[in-house]
């Protein structure tokens, strides 16, 4: 395989990422399987996260993406139903360009229970999705829609606080 052709396979069959484990010892990511939206990213170190705390966590791996698609850090649900993991930005954005380690940002939603990482546990899962580049245009004014300014609730039917 030619390793500077990153770009996207169009000829009908499934596209190759590109991806350099910058750690051999950790497990190759993959889709647990085929048709899975998310190929599992794995810690590349043992961590341990008390409720409310978080940590920037690398993954052991970098990758290449053509101009015009995003990599996206999504938290996987079992982790987020079981322990109360998640991800403080997510999902995370992997910019094309990008060649850095991807690291995940997780943070304990649990009120009481620390969550233990060990090192090649799967944390969270990247997607890669098209994405389009806009340039951008300053106006003076906007065209009228029905909605015009309303929002953050403007239509009801929110759940009521006490
Ligand atoms: O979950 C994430 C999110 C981002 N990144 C890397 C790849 C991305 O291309 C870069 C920058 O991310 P982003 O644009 O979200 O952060 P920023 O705060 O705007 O940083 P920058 O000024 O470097 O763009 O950090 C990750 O490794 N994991
Ligand atoms: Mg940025």
């Amino acid at each position: 395989m030619n390793t500077m052709d990153n770009s996207h396979d169009a000829s009908g069959s499934t596209p190759v990422l590109r991806l350099q484990r910058l750690d051999a010892d950790l497990p190759l990511p993959v889709r647990a399987h085929p048709t899975d939206a998310g190929i599992d990213l794995h810690a590349a170190h043992d961590c341990n996260l008390a409720p409310g705390h978080r940590m920037l966590v690398g993954t052991g791996v970098a990758i290449t993406l053509p101009a015009g698609f995003v990599g996206l850090v999504h938290p996987r649900s079992g982790l987020a139903a079981r322990a109360g993991l998640s991800i403080v930005n997510a999902p995370g954005t992997v910019d094309a360009a990008y060649r850095g380690e991807i690291k995940v940002n997780l943070i304990n939603l649990d009120p009481t229970d620390t969550v233990h990482i060990a090192r090649g546990d799967r944390i969270a899962q990247l997607l890669i999705q098209r994405v389009e580049l806009w340039d951008v245009a300053e106006v003076e004014e906007l065209d009228q829609t029905d909605r015009g300014t309303g929002g953050h609730g403007s239509t009801g039917g929110h759940a009521r606080l006490t």
